[in-house]
């Protein structure tokens, strides 16, 4: 089976569907199990998802926010994903929800990988909820095509919740090479994901990533590996 591919007319729509479905999937996880793992994304597609979840009543006590991926600069720097959500998210009512942050004192992620793997592998038994993005060459995470470690960090074992990546020379990832992100098993293992993607650019983008390999386009990874519990979300 595969995943459900949802086109709404506006972003203001989408943004609202996504949010609306986040935190009934929050809401069930902690039903269930007392407690909920939301693992989101950095870039320009989830701040309006995460002004609205920020609003929204939920016990987010019960939640622990952590990165899907992040660039490995202080939270200080405009370009850290971690300032993204404490800046669009984690504000108000969902305040009072846990995080985790990727980024550490390390001087670079492959020096954080051990202390990161453990911290993030309480959560990510499965996840709860995924937020993706995708980028115009077809990453997700920092899973970048032709980037150093992408391999490693897609086929990682079982356990192995986070891996470094250097994506010098990928244009995309711009100034920002050095990165940690989750690996293949985290994500695909991850119990609900929606995958975000705004513009007629990324339609394309993702109309081809559906006929490419996964190392060319490394959101296929993903996309498939998910299948079913996978729920795209578009507007032009
Ligand atoms: O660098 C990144 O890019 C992707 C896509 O971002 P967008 O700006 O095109 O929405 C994002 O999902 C990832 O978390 C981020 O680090």
């Amino acid at each position: 089976m595969k995943h459900e591919f949802l086109a709404h007319a506006t972003r203001e729509e989408a943004a609202d569907f996504a949010a609306r479905m986040a935190s009934g999937v929050l809401a069930a996880a902690i039903e269930d199990s007392g407690k909920a793992s939301f693992m989101v994304s950095g870039g320009s597609s989830p701040a309006p998802v995460f002004n609205r979840l920020s609003k929204t009543d939920l016990a987010w006590d019960r939640v622990t926010v952590g990165l899907v991926d992040e660039r490995w600069v202080g939270p200080e720097h405009a370009g850290s994903n971690e300032a993204l959500v404490r800046q669009n998210l984690l504000t108000g009512k969902a305040g009072a929800a846990g995080f985790l942050p990727m980024k550490t004192s390390a001087e670079t992620a492959g020096e954080a990988v051990a202390d990161r793997v453990l911290a993030y592998q309480p959560h990510c038994d499965p996840i709860d909820l995924i937020l993706l993005g995708m980028g115009s060459d077809g990453h997700t995470a920092s899973w970048f095509p032709n980037s150093r470690g992408l391999k490693a960090a897609m086929h990682a074992g079982e356990g192995a919740t986070v891996a470094a990546i250097d994506a010098t020379g990928c244009e995309i990832a711009g100034q920002y090479a050095d990165r940690m992100t989750l690996t293949g098993p985290a994500i695909i293992d991850s119990d609900a994901a929606i995958l975000l993607i705004f513009g007629e650019d990324k339609r394309e983008v993702l109309d081809l990533a559906l006929k490419a390999s996964p190392e060319d386009m490394p959101v296929r990874y993903a996309i498939d590996g998910l299948g079913p519990r996978l729920t795209i979300i578009w507007a032009p």
